[in-house]
């Protein structure tokens, strides 16, 4: 059973432009009654030497508690009743800044369902040993993430008989979990949640009253991490999907080189013209000439094994071939529900 429900954790800052963006986009589609918003908690940033830091006169600086703040998030808004209430059993959980993300994607809940898995992650290979990503891998015997700014550089050069890097699954911030799995976790295991340490620049204000903007790191962000669960699984698994198809984060502002809105853009437009090129369309540039390969595929990426697979069987379960097999297309192209409706009839 599929629900599309939403459950959607905003920190403080982001609550209020989360909730208008959604209205004025009219809830993509979506029924408003099964959007749920909440707010994660915030606490406050220290000095390195663990005094609280005034952000103004009279206001401490806060910041929010980390992507594993979802757990207590969860109990404060009582959002495990609302699954429960909606019959919701099974849900997938992904970070907000990779465009490529499938959401609820039914092969990867599919494999985690059929393995009986309580807890699952996708990833990716990672690219190269600096990639600022975590790793899934088995600690003492324990499946969990170590994340990147948490491993000895050492490690993340280790290299296998064949080349390959040791520590090479990615991790892409993609979850599985069951909800009992999550009701476990927030009745028995909360208290057990490290806390990691960020360190950030934080503004504050000085002994005169100064409003200063620090330019390095002065301050520490106390964070937890939604992986950290993993070590409380009793069936965790890991399934590893081609990075081109699912992953290009944004983690940084335009202008720089990778991560940024620039490059997520083109990785979506790039997987769209994959799929309609497989569903057997022909895409003409706006001279009318056929699209170069290169703008159906990221920068210097080799496709990857398993990728032509992948991108047809998510063109089967979009219904992509009835709409475009045969036909040849002029980009910009945008198959919205109206052309939709139009390539139906011809
Ligand atoms: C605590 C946490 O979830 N960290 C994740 C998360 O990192 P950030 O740099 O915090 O966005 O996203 C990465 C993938 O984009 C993933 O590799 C990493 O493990």
């Amino acid at each position: 059973l599929v629900s599309d429900c939403l459950y959607i954790m905003t920190s403080e800052f982001t609550l209020a432009p989360t909730e208008k963006f959604f209205e004025e986009n009219n809830y993509f589609g979506l029924q408003p009654s099964n959007i749920v918003m909440f707010e994660q908690r915030m606490i406050p940033a220290v000095t390195f030497d663990g005094k609280v830091i005034l952000q103004g006169k009279g206001k401490i600086a806060m910041a929010p508690d980390g992507n594993g703040g979802l757990y207590q998030a969860l109990l404060d808004n009582k959002v495990l009743q609302d699954m429960k209430k909606r019959g919701v059993e099974y849900l997938h959980v992904y970070c907000v800044d990779n465009i490529l993300v499938k959401m609820a994607d039914p092969m990867f809940i599919g494999f985690c369902v059929s393995k009986g898995a309580d807890c699952g992650a996708k990833v990716v290979e990672k690219a190269y040993p600096a990639e600022p990503v975590g790793v899934v891998c088995r600690v003492r015997g324990v499946s969990q993430v170590v994340e990147y700014s948490e491993i000895k550089p050492e490690m993340t050069e280790l290299r296998g008989p064949g080349e390959e890097f040791v520590y090479s699954a990615g991790n892409i911030c993609n979850h599985f979990f069951t909800r009992t799995f999550l009701q476990d976790v927030t009745e028995k295991f909360m208290g057990q949640l490290k806390q990691h340490v960020a360190i950030k620049k934080v503004p504050f204000v000085d002994t005169w009253g100064n409003q200063v903007k620090p330019t390095k790191p002065n301050g520490i962000k106390m964070e937890k991490f939604v992986f950290d669960v993993f070590r409380f699984s009793r069936n965790f698994v890991a399934f590893e999907v081609v990075r081109e198809d699912e992953f290009s984060p944004l983690k940084n502002a335009d202008g720089a080189t990778k991560d940024s809105p620039i490059t997520a853009r083109n990785s979506l437009l790039a997987q769209h013209c994959r799929w309609a090129t497989s569903a057997g369309a022909t895409l003409l540039d706006e001279h009318d000439n056929p699209l170069p390969p290169s703008a159906r595929s990221d920068e210097n990426t080799v496709q990857p094994a398993g990728s032509e697979a992948h991108v047809h069987t998510w063109t089967k379960l979009l219904g992509l071939e009835q709409l475009l097999k045969g036909r040849t297309l002029t980009t910009p192209f945008i198959l919205d529900k109206k052309r939709a409706k139009e390539l139906h009839a011809q």
